[in-house]
């Protein structure tokens, strides 16, 4: 079922982090901090391959040629709500990334992504987009984030997500096959609620502390 384009991080400290969060009594204060960890670790992650430039600088003792990341610059776009969760964590690495907010629901009934809100960058055409939320499960969502920030001009996208179930990698593969995903997990299934299982449960909920 993993394709070249899915990376599992399996970091111990990563894997540690997840299966605190995934504990039922977990508090909304636990399970944010957690997420907010995890999304610095996976941050690491997706970046490892962003291209260097060597440049010149002086240190106290001499000159050198000295490397910097190169070219393109970043975008962070957290899917709300849950998706802010990893934002903190992501801009400890990345302080000076712009911020692309998209809003989505998903619609209990179809399960479909439902638009309410989308403020990025105006022009996504030369930037490295970092598209975020824990969960991918049906991968609507995703989908839905990923057509939206295309239609921005965004050509290097990279998609980071917690947990993700078979069935929304598929998904996601099939409609966007140019987007890489980072995951700390690929769980067993969907339920009948198209809830990811084992899972965590609703992220969101879980992390603002709305159930
Ligand atoms: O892959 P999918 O089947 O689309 O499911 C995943 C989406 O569902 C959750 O959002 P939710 O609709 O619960 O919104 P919230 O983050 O505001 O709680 C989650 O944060 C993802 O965005
Ligand atoms: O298991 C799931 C599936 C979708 N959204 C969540 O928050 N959790
Ligand atoms: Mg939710």
């Amino acid at each position: 079922m993993t394709s070249s384009h899915v990376h599992v991080v399996d970091h111990p400290l990563v894997q540690h982090k997840l299966s605190l969060m995934r504990e039922r009594d977990r508090s909304t204060k636990g399970f944010r901090e957690l997420l907010n960890e995890i999304g610095m670790l996976l941050a690491y992650e997706v970046t490892r391959d962003l291209p260097l430039e060597l440049v010149d600088i002086e240190t106290p003792i001499a000159p050198m040629k000295a490397p910097k990341i190169a070219g393109k610059k970043l975008t962070l776009a957290p899917i709300l709500r849950a998706g802010v969760g990893f934002l903190d964590g992501m801009l400890a690495l990345m302080p000076s990334a712009r911020i692309a907010h998209i809003g989505l629901y998903r619609d209990p009934t179809t399960l479909q992504a439902v638009e309410y809100y989308f403020k990025a960058p105006q022009d996504l055409t030369d930037r490295t987009v970092i598209l975020m939320d824990p969960m991918l499960a049906t991968g609507n969502s995703a989908c839905a984030a990923a057509e939206l920030l295309k239609a921005r001009g965004a050509r290097d996208i990279r998609f980071v997500c917690l947990l993700a179930a078979p069935e929304g990698i598929a998904q996601f593969g099939k409609e966007h096959p140019d987007i890489p995903i980072w995951t700390a997990a690929i769980d067993e299934k969907l339920n009948d609620h198209a809830y990811i299982v084992p899972g965590l449960g609703d992220a969101g909920d879980r992390m603002f502390g709305t159930k």
